[in-house]
Protein backbone atom coordinates (compact mmCIF):
# COMPACT_ATOMS: atom_id res chain seq x y z
CA UNK A 1 0.00 0.00 0.00
CA UNK A 2 1.35 3.36 -1.25
CA UNK A 3 1.50 5.63 2.27
CA UNK A 4 0.85 9.74 1.15
CA UNK A 5 0.09 12.34 3.90
CA UNK A 6 -3.48 12.70 4.47
CA UNK A 7 -3.71 16.24 5.94
CA UNK A 8 -0.58 18.61 5.94
CA UNK A 9 -0.39 21.41 8.37
CA UNK A 10 2.28 23.70 8.35
CA UNK A 11 3.12 26.60 10.38
CA UNK A 12 -0.94 27.56 11.43
CA UNK A 13 -1.33 29.73 13.13
CA UNK A 14 -5.18 31.34 14.63
CA UNK A 15 -5.65 34.70 16.17
CA UNK A 16 -9.36 35.72 18.25
CA UNK A 17 -9.06 39.08 18.15
CA UNK A 18 -5.00 39.00 19.62
CA UNK A 19 -5.24 36.20 21.40
CA UNK A 20 -3.27 33.35 19.99
CA UNK A 21 -5.20 30.17 19.91
CA UNK A 22 -3.14 28.23 17.59
CA UNK A 23 1.27 28.98 17.43
CA UNK A 24 3.45 27.77 14.29
CA UNK A 25 0.98 24.47 14.90
CA UNK A 26 2.63 21.47 12.13
CA UNK A 27 1.09 18.52 11.92
CA UNK A 28 1.34 15.97 9.23
CA UNK A 29 -0.75 12.70 9.24
CA UNK A 30 -0.14 9.91 6.92
CA UNK A 31 -3.08 8.25 4.75
CA UNK A 32 -4.50 5.70 6.96
CA UNK A 33 -3.13 6.69 10.21
CA UNK A 34 -5.45 7.09 13.12
CA UNK A 35 -4.09 9.44 14.98
CA UNK A 36 -4.69 10.85 18.54
CA UNK A 37 -4.83 14.25 20.25
CA UNK A 38 -4.30 14.91 23.85
CA UNK A 39 -3.90 18.34 25.80
CA UNK A 40 -5.01 20.41 28.43
CA UNK A 41 -8.47 22.29 28.69
CA UNK A 42 -7.95 25.00 25.98
CA UNK A 43 -4.88 23.84 24.81
CA UNK A 44 -6.07 23.83 21.18
CA UNK A 45 -7.74 20.62 20.03
CA UNK A 46 -11.28 21.98 18.94
CA UNK A 47 -9.50 25.04 17.31
CA UNK A 48 -7.09 22.60 15.51
CA UNK A 49 -10.32 20.71 14.33
CA UNK A 50 -12.40 23.64 13.56
CA UNK A 51 -9.51 24.70 10.48
CA UNK A 52 -9.29 21.26 9.24
CA UNK A 53 -13.13 21.83 8.48
CA UNK A 54 -13.22 25.07 7.58
CA UNK A 55 -14.94 26.59 10.56
CA UNK A 56 -12.21 28.82 12.00
CA UNK A 57 -9.57 29.92 9.00
CA UNK A 58 -6.14 30.38 9.77
CA UNK A 59 -4.73 33.55 10.35
CA UNK A 60 -1.59 32.23 8.55
CA UNK A 61 0.09 28.93 7.88
CA UNK A 62 -0.81 25.86 5.40
CA UNK A 63 -3.05 23.98 5.54
CA UNK A 64 -3.74 20.87 2.83
CA UNK A 65 -5.96 17.98 2.57
CA UNK A 66 -3.92 15.46 0.04
CA UNK A 67 -1.78 17.26 -2.06
CA UNK A 68 -4.52 19.27 -3.49
CA UNK A 69 -7.42 20.60 -1.46
CA UNK A 70 -6.17 23.98 0.21
CA UNK A 71 -8.40 24.00 3.06
CA UNK A 72 -8.04 27.86 4.09
CA UNK A 73 -10.01 28.10 0.57
CA UNK A 74 -12.92 26.21 1.01
CA UNK A 75 -16.08 26.64 2.51
CA UNK A 76 -16.92 24.26 5.55
CA UNK A 77 -19.44 22.36 2.42
CA UNK A 78 -16.65 21.60 -0.03
CA UNK A 79 -14.23 20.12 2.82
CA UNK A 80 -16.97 17.82 3.87
CA UNK A 81 -17.64 17.25 0.01
CA UNK A 82 -13.65 16.30 -0.34
CA UNK A 83 -14.06 13.95 2.46
CA UNK A 84 -13.35 15.33 5.48
CA UNK A 85 -15.79 13.81 8.23
CA UNK A 86 -16.53 15.63 11.76
CA UNK A 87 -18.20 14.00 14.75
CA UNK A 88 -18.99 16.52 17.24
CA UNK A 89 -18.49 15.25 20.92
CA UNK A 90 -22.35 15.95 21.46
CA UNK A 91 -24.55 13.28 19.54
CA UNK A 92 -27.15 14.95 17.05
CA UNK A 93 -29.43 12.49 15.88
CA UNK A 94 -32.72 13.12 14.88
CA UNK A 95 -34.36 11.84 17.99
CA UNK A 96 -38.01 11.36 16.36
CA UNK A 97 -36.76 9.20 13.62
CA UNK A 98 -35.46 5.50 13.70
CA UNK A 99 -31.92 4.53 12.95
CA UNK A 100 -32.52 3.42 9.60
CA UNK A 101 -34.07 7.22 8.93
CA UNK A 102 -31.34 8.90 10.74
CA UNK A 103 -28.63 6.74 8.25
CA UNK A 104 -30.93 7.72 5.48
CA UNK A 105 -31.01 11.77 5.98
CA UNK A 106 -27.23 11.34 6.30
CA UNK A 107 -26.84 10.22 2.49
CA UNK A 108 -25.36 12.08 0.13
CA UNK A 109 -28.16 14.80 -0.74
CA UNK A 110 -28.82 13.34 -4.53
CA UNK A 111 -31.84 13.36 -6.47
CA UNK A 112 -31.88 9.57 -5.97
CA UNK A 113 -31.96 9.52 -2.37
CA UNK A 114 -34.37 12.51 -1.79
CA UNK A 115 -36.71 10.27 -4.05
CA UNK A 116 -35.88 7.25 -2.48
CA UNK A 117 -37.37 8.68 1.20
CA UNK A 118 -40.53 8.18 -0.42
CA UNK A 119 -39.96 5.34 -2.63
CA UNK A 120 -36.73 2.05 -2.99
CA UNK A 121 -33.51 2.78 -1.93
CA UNK A 122 -30.47 2.89 -4.88
CA UNK A 123 -29.05 -0.28 -4.80
CA UNK A 124 -25.18 1.94 -3.33
CA UNK A 125 -27.61 3.60 -0.58
CA UNK A 126 -28.88 0.38 0.64
CA UNK A 127 -25.51 -1.27 0.92
CA UNK A 128 -24.09 1.97 2.24
CA UNK A 129 -26.76 1.85 5.14
CA UNK A 130 -26.25 -2.26 5.41
CA UNK A 131 -22.32 -1.47 5.47
CA UNK A 132 -22.83 1.29 8.20
CA UNK A 133 -25.29 -0.53 10.47
CA UNK A 134 -22.88 -3.18 10.82
CA UNK A 135 -19.46 -0.94 11.42
CA UNK A 136 -21.77 0.31 14.09
CA UNK A 137 -23.37 -3.04 15.33
CA UNK A 138 -26.55 -1.17 15.12
CA UNK A 139 -28.52 -3.66 12.78
CA UNK A 140 -30.78 -5.15 15.10
CA UNK A 141 -32.11 -1.17 16.22
CA UNK A 142 -32.58 -0.39 12.68
CA UNK A 143 -36.06 0.31 13.72
CA UNK A 144 -35.63 1.45 16.71
CA UNK A 145 -36.48 5.05 17.55
CA UNK A 146 -32.84 6.88 17.58
CA UNK A 147 -33.74 8.96 21.06
CA UNK A 148 -34.69 5.62 22.66
CA UNK A 149 -30.72 4.25 22.17
CA UNK A 150 -28.61 4.73 25.05
CA UNK A 151 -25.83 7.03 24.86
CA UNK A 152 -23.29 5.25 23.43
CA UNK A 153 -25.30 3.70 20.83
CA UNK A 154 -26.28 7.25 19.74
CA UNK A 155 -22.67 7.89 19.50
CA UNK A 156 -22.16 5.44 17.39
CA UNK A 157 -25.17 6.10 15.22
CA UNK A 158 -23.81 9.99 14.41
CA UNK A 159 -20.28 7.62 13.38
CA UNK A 160 -22.69 5.42 11.17
CA UNK A 161 -24.07 8.93 9.60
CA UNK A 162 -20.28 10.03 8.93
CA UNK A 163 -20.21 7.03 6.87
CA UNK A 164 -23.14 7.75 4.92
CA UNK A 165 -20.99 10.51 3.21
CA UNK A 166 -17.91 7.60 2.69
CA UNK A 167 -15.14 10.17 4.12
CA UNK A 168 -11.56 9.99 3.93
CA UNK A 169 -10.78 11.52 6.75
CA UNK A 170 -12.97 11.22 10.01
CA UNK A 171 -12.64 13.22 12.82
CA UNK A 172 -13.91 12.29 16.13
CA UNK A 173 -14.47 14.66 19.06
CA UNK A 174 -14.28 12.72 22.79
CA UNK A 175 -16.12 9.78 21.12
CA UNK A 176 -15.64 8.10 24.43
CA UNK A 177 -16.98 10.78 26.96
CA UNK A 178 -19.91 9.97 29.00
CA UNK A 179 -19.64 5.86 28.28
CA UNK A 180 -19.41 3.03 30.10
CA UNK A 181 -16.59 0.97 30.08
CA UNK A 182 -17.92 -1.77 28.09
CA UNK A 183 -18.98 0.96 25.33
CA UNK A 184 -15.79 2.29 25.62
CA UNK A 185 -14.31 -1.18 24.85
CA UNK A 186 -16.71 -1.01 21.76
CA UNK A 187 -15.92 2.11 20.37
CA UNK A 188 -12.37 1.38 20.75
CA UNK A 189 -12.75 -1.73 18.38
CA UNK A 190 -14.95 0.43 16.32
CA UNK A 191 -11.86 2.70 15.98
CA UNK A 192 -9.68 0.05 15.05
CA UNK A 193 -12.38 -1.15 12.20
CA UNK A 194 -12.79 2.18 10.69
CA UNK A 195 -9.30 2.76 10.32
CA UNK A 196 -8.39 -0.19 7.82
CA UNK A 197 -10.61 2.17 5.40
CA UNK A 198 -10.47 5.48 6.92
CA UNK A 199 -7.57 8.32 8.24
CA UNK A 200 -8.70 9.22 11.55
CA UNK A 201 -8.02 12.20 14.31
CA UNK A 202 -9.00 11.30 17.62
CA UNK A 203 -9.15 14.11 20.03
CA UNK A 204 -9.83 12.09 23.85
CA UNK A 205 -8.99 12.93 27.33
CA UNK A 206 -9.32 8.93 27.90
CA UNK A 207 -6.00 8.08 28.20
CA UNK A 208 -6.76 4.39 28.81
CA UNK A 209 -9.05 4.44 25.45
CA UNK A 210 -6.39 5.96 23.85
CA UNK A 211 -3.44 3.23 24.96
CA UNK A 212 -5.51 0.91 23.08
CA UNK A 213 -6.16 2.45 19.95
CA UNK A 214 -2.99 4.54 19.74
CA UNK A 215 0.24 4.40 17.45
CA UNK A 216 0.97 7.79 17.26
CA UNK A 217 -0.49 10.40 20.00
CA UNK A 218 0.10 14.12 19.34
CA UNK A 219 0.25 16.11 23.17
CA UNK A 220 -0.98 20.12 22.04
CA UNK A 221 -0.52 22.93 24.98
CA UNK A 222 -1.22 26.33 25.05
CA UNK A 223 -1.98 26.12 20.64
CA UNK A 224 1.38 24.49 20.20
CA UNK A 225 3.06 20.52 19.28
CA UNK A 226 4.09 19.70 22.89
CA UNK A 227 5.36 16.25 21.88
CA UNK A 228 4.80 13.26 19.64
CA UNK A 229 5.24 9.63 19.46
CA UNK A 230 3.96 6.46 21.06
CA UNK A 231 1.57 7.05 24.28
CA UNK A 232 4.41 5.49 26.13
CA UNK A 233 7.05 8.26 24.95
CA UNK A 234 4.63 11.28 25.32
CA UNK A 235 4.05 9.69 29.02
CA UNK A 236 7.65 10.24 29.67
CA UNK A 237 8.38 13.61 28.37
CA UNK A 238 8.95 16.10 31.56
CA UNK A 239 7.06 18.95 29.34
CA UNK A 240 4.22 16.87 28.22
CA UNK A 241 4.29 15.84 32.54
CA UNK A 242 5.01 19.41 33.55
CA UNK A 243 2.40 21.07 31.39
CA UNK A 244 -0.46 18.02 31.28
CA UNK A 245 -0.41 15.34 32.86
CA UNK A 246 1.24 16.32 36.27
CA UNK A 247 -1.66 18.93 36.43
N1 LIG B 1 -14.02 32.10 19.16
C1 LIG B 1 -13.10 32.30 20.10
N2 LIG B 1 -12.78 33.54 20.52
C2 LIG B 1 -11.83 33.74 21.45
N3 LIG B 1 -11.11 32.78 22.03
C3 LIG B 1 -11.38 31.51 21.67
C4 LIG B 1 -12.39 31.20 20.69
N4 LIG B 1 -12.41 29.84 20.54
C5 LIG B 1 -11.49 29.35 21.38
N5 LIG B 1 -10.87 30.33 22.06
C6 LIG B 1 -9.79 30.18 23.04
O1 LIG B 1 -8.76 29.45 22.40
C7 LIG B 1 -8.14 28.55 23.32
C8 LIG B 1 -8.18 27.16 22.74
O2 LIG B 1 -9.51 26.68 22.82
P1 LIG B 1 -9.96 25.25 22.31
O3 LIG B 1 -11.45 25.17 22.51
O4 LIG B 1 -9.46 25.03 20.94
O5 LIG B 1 -9.22 24.28 23.33
P2 LIG B 1 -9.43 22.72 23.59
O6 LIG B 1 -8.08 22.12 23.61
O7 LIG B 1 -10.39 22.19 22.59
O8 LIG B 1 -10.06 22.68 25.03
P3 LIG B 1 -11.09 21.61 25.68
O9 LIG B 1 -10.31 20.37 25.97
O10 LIG B 1 -11.54 22.31 26.91
O11 LIG B 1 -12.21 21.39 24.68
C9 LIG B 1 -8.88 28.69 24.64
O12 LIG B 1 -8.13 29.54 25.47
C10 LIG B 1 -10.19 29.32 24.25
O13 LIG B 1 -10.71 30.11 25.29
Amino acid sequence: MRHGVALYLEKVNVDFDGFRALTDLSLYIDEGELRCIIGPNGAGKTTLMDVITGKTRPTSGTAFFGQHHDLSKMSTEEIAEAGIGRKFQKPTVFEAFSVLENLLLAAPKDKTVRKSLFGKLSGETQANIEASLEMTRLGEFRNKQAGLLSHGQKQWLEIGMLLMQKPHLILLDEPVAGMTDYETELTAELCLELKKNHTLIVVEHDMSFIDRISEKVTVLAAGQVLAEGTLASVQANSDVIEKYLGR
